[in-house]
């Protein structure tokens, strides 16, 4: 499913948070979002899982609005991880797993088997079943995190939302639940602040600086070394990855570094 932001302005306060922003995801494509903290990345996720409504313009889910559809179907469609979108109740693993089929139900119609199942293989997946029993208020911040990418694939989704999906995560696991991303064939929009996790991950990048889109295209395309002097502010070097070719970003800090100290 295509997902489309049409002319979305978002003002709030008398400040213009995103403007005229014209971007889509095509169909089983990962789009990443990028830009400097405040750019209006978490703002156009939220117009897409409907917590915020656009000023004028509009997300399209294929054809429609999204704000056409009813929240049932939008749930059944769109799962969000959102930074807002923590635990606040002491439930189990299993249960907070559980809840994503909650669009797919009636009330309080039991899980039958095979989603007994399917929820089973989501706490393998992202390597939670050991935990199945604990209460998620009691979690790290990394295995609660894993737990709600768990429960956002039992929803079945078509459209995954991702905002800094990898943030409290360990390196393997950022690996993981990247590659799983990927391979999951969803069309996908994710916030990702680690640029080289963007460019191994995304089809095709965004970037938002100050509301506005600057540019988009592929990974290749758009971090460059101007680029990112220009958006982010940095000195980067770019280089191909060795083995899959994806710009790496490189960046070395304005003080000198520790095997330099000591050589000299
Ligand atoms: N409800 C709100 N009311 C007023 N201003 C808001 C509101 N929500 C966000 N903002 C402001 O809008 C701007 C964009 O916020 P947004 O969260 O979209 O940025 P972001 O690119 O996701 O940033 P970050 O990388 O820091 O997460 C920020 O300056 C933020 O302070």
């Amino acid at each position: 499913m295509e997902i489309t932001f049409d002319d979305v302005t978002v003002d709030i306060g008398g400040a213009r948070l995103l403007d005229a922003l014209q971007l889509s995801a095509g169909s089983g494509e990962v789009l990443g979002l990028i830009g400097p903290n405040g750019s209006g990345k978490s703002t156009a996720l939220r117009c897409v899982y409907r917590a915020l409504k656009p000023s004028s313009g509009a997300v399209l889910a294929g054809e429609r609005d999204v704000r056409a559809v009813s929240i049932r179907e939008t749930a059944q469609q769109i799962a969000a991880l959102t930074q807002e979108g923590s635990a606040d109740f002491d439930f189990t693993v299993e249960e907070v797993i559980a809840f994503g089929r909650a669009p797919h139900k009636r009330g309080n119609e039991p899980l039958t088997t095979r989603e007994q199942a399917m929820c089973a293989e989501a706490m393998r997946r992202v390597d939670v079943a050991h935990l199945a029993g604990r209460g998620i208020l009691a979690l790290s911040g990394g295995e609660r995190q894993r737990v709600l990418i768990a429960r956002a694939l039992v929803q079945q989704p078509r459209v995954l939302i991702l905002d800094e999906p990898t943030n409290h995560l360990d390196i393997r696991h950022q690996v993981e639940l990247l590659s799983m991303v990927r391979a999951a064939g969803l069309t996908v929009l994710v916030v990702l602040h680690d640029l080289n996790l963007a460019a191994a991950v995304c089809h095709r990048l965004g970037v938002l600086h100050e509301g506005r889109l600057v540019t988009s295209g592929t990974p290749e395309e758009v971090l460059t070394p101007e680029l990112l002097a220009r958006v982010f502010g940095v000195e980067a070097t770019v280089v191909a990855h060795p083995l899959t070719g994806a710009p790496q970003v490189l960046f070395s800090l304005t003080t000198p570094h520790p095997a330099k100290e000591r050589t000299t």
